[in-house]
C-alpha cells in the first residue's frame, strides 16, 4: 500500500505569526492598501507526490512541497527542510520569512522554502537520496540559478544538496553548481557557508550585548538545538568568551554551570550518531526546561513556535537571538516585550546563512573561488549593518527589534515594486 502521511495538528500556527507581527508593521509604514495582498500571497505553490522504493523493495509515497512568496528583488533563495511536521502553512510562512531576511540584510534575492514530511532519521541514506533525486525531478521548471535556488535547512546538508545539483545538471546536460547552495566544498560550495548562520548569530548576539552593556566574557548562554545552526552558534559564542552552560537536541538538553565543552560536545555528537544522548559532564534537563534557565543569554536554534504564551512568562534571559526560523509564537511576543528582553528576531539573527549562500552564488557565477577571511569580513560586515538600521528603527519608532525588522524588510519590497511597477 502507498500513502501520504498526514501532517500532525499544531496548536501555534507559523503562518499565522508571522501575518500578525507582519500586519503590525505594515501599519506603521505608510504603504498603499493594495500592496498588502501583493506582499502576502505567495507566487507559487507546488505540491508533489514523490514515489520512492524504499530498502525493503516497498514504495512510499512522501510529499513534497516548495513556495516562492516573492521574486521582485531577485531569483528566490531558501532551504529545503526534511522533517516528520512539514506542512503547507510553515512552507509558506518560511518562504514569506525568506523574502523579509533578504531584504533585512539587502540581498538581491526573494524568498522560497522546500519542505519534504519524511523522517531522516529513520531513513537509509540510499532511500533519502532517491527521494532527494524525485524531488529534484519534480521540481525541474521551479528551480534554476536565475529562478529559484535551494539552499540546506533542518533535516538536511551538503550531501542532499549535491544529489539536487547532480540530479538537474544531468537533465540540462551541463553542470550547473550554482543552481543550489550549501554544496561540498569539491562541487563549488564556500568556505565558511557551514558556520554561517551560526557566526551570524554570534555577530547578532556581541552586538545586542553592547547595547545591552553586557560583557560576553561575563555573559552565559543557553542554546537550544546543536545542528548545524545551534552547534556553530554555540562554539563561536564559546570562542568569543561566553559561558555556554546548556545545549541540547531531539533527546534533551546538557546543563552545566559551570560550561559545556562544546568541542567535546560536537565530537561526541559525531561518534553518536549525530545524537547528544549520554554526554557525560552535564545534567540532563528538558527542552522546556532549559527555554527558562537563569542566563543573560538564550539562543533557540531547533524550530519554530518553542517559545510560546505557555513558557514566555518563565523566560529569565536578558536578550533572545533566534536562530531557528519562528521559534516564539506571536502570543509569546507580548510577554515577553513587557518583559523587557531584547529579541533579536529570525530575519535578522540567522540571515549569515543565506548571506553566505549569496556569496557561494555569486563565487559559481564568476567560477572563482574567496578566501574564508573575505567571506567572514563580508558577512560579518553585512550582519553588522543590518542589526545597526534595525536597531536604529526600533529605538526611532519605538517598537521590538522584530517589528522594526519587518519594517525595514516590507520598506524595501515595496519600494522596488513601486519603481518596477507591472505587478
Ligand atoms: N541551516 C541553515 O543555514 C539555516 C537554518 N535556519 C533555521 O535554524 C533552525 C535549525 O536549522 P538547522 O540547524 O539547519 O537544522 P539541523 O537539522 O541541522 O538541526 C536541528 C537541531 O534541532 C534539534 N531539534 C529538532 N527538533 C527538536 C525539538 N523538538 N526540540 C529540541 N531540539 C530539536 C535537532 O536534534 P536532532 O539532531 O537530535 O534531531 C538538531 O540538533 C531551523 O529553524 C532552520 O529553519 C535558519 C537559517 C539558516
Ligand atoms: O542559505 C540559504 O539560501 C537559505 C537558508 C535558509 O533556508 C534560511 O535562512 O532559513
Amino acid at each position: 500500500m502507498t500513502y501520504i502521511e498526514p501532517a500532525p495538528l499544531q496548536k501555534e500556527n507559523p503562518l499565522e505569526s508571522m501575518m500578525q507581527r507582519f500586519d503590525v508593521a505594515f501599519k506603521l509604514l505608510n504603504i498603499s492598501p493594495e500592496m498588502y495582498d501583493i506582499l502576502m500571497v505567495p507566487r507559487k505553490q507546488v505540491v508533489v507526490g514523490l514515489p520512492v522504493t524504499m530498502d525493503d523493495g516497498s514504495v512510499r509515497v512522501f510529499e513534497g512541497i516548495r513556495v516562492v512568496h516573492s521574486t521582485i528583488l531577485g531569483p528566490s533563495k531558501g532551504g529545503i527542510r526534511f522533517d516528520p511536521d512539514v506542512n503547507m502553512d510553515e512552507v509558506k510562512a518560511l518562504a514569506a520569512w525568506m523574502t523579509w531576511k533578504c531584504a533585512v540584510v539587502d540581498i538581491p534575492y526573494g524568498g522560497a522554502k522546500g519542505g519534504i514530511r519524511c523522517n531522516p532519521r529513520e531513513m537509509s541514506k540510499g532511500e533519502i537520496e532517491r527521494l532527494m533525486r524525485a524531488y529534484t525531478g519534480a521540481m525541474l521548471d521551479v528551480f534554476g540559478p536565475d529562478r529559484d535556488i535551494p539552499a540546506p535547512d533542518m533535516g538536511t546538508g551538503e550531501n542532499e544538496m549535491a544529489w539536487l545539483m547532480d540530479e538537474y545538471s544531468k537533465a540540462y546536460g551541463m553542470t550547473v553548481n550554482a543552481v543550489v547552495t550549501g554544496k561540498p566544498l569539491v562541487l563549488g560550495g564556500s568556505l565558511g557557508r557551514k558556520e554561517a548562520t551560526g557566526r551570524g548569530v554570534m555577530v547578532s548576539a556581541i552586538s545586542a550585548m553592547e547595547k545591552l552593556r553586557i560583557n560576553p566574557y561575563r555573559a552565559t548562554a543557553a542554546v537550544q538545538g546543536f545542528g548545524n545552526v545551534g552547534s556553530h552558534a554555540a562554539s563561536l559564542l564559546h570562542e568569543r568568551g561566553v559561558k555556554v552552560v546548556a545545549i541540547s537536541d531531539v533527546t534533551g538538553a546538557y546543563y552545566n554551570e559551570k560550561g559545556i565543552d562544546i568541542q567535546k560536545a560536537m565530537e561526541y555528537r559525531e561518534k553518536n550518531k549525530g545524537l547528544l544522548e549520554g554526554f557525560a559532564d552535564a545534567t540532563k534537563i528538558s527542552n522546556d526546561e532549559l527555554l527558562t534557565l537563569p542566563v543573560d543569554l538564550l539562543v533557540p536554534a531547533a524550530k519554530e513556535d518553542v517559545i510560546t504564551e505557555d513558557n514566555a512568562a518563565g523566560i529569565q534571559a536578558k536578550l533572545i537571538v533566534e536562530g531557528a526560523n519562528g521559534p516564539t509564537s506571536a502570543s509569546a511576543d507580548e510577554i515577553i516585550n513587557e518583559k523587557g528582553i531584547l529579541v533579536v528576531p529570525d530575519i535578522l539573527a540567522n540571515a549569515g546563512g543565506v548571506t553566505v549562500s549569496y556569496f557561494e552564488w555569486v563565487q559559481n557565477r564568476i567560477g572563482y573561488k574567496w578566501t574564508l577571511d573575505r567571506i567572514n569580513r563580508r558577512s560579518d560586515r553585512i550582519m553588522k549593518d543590518a542589526f545597526d538600521r534595525v536597531y536604529q528603527i526600533s529605538q526611532e519608532y519605538k517598537v521590538p527589534m522584530r517589528i522594526a525588522a519587518y519594517m525595514v524588510a516590507i520598506k524595501k519590497v515595496a519600494d522596488t515594486y513601486k519603481f518596477r511597477g507591472g505587478y
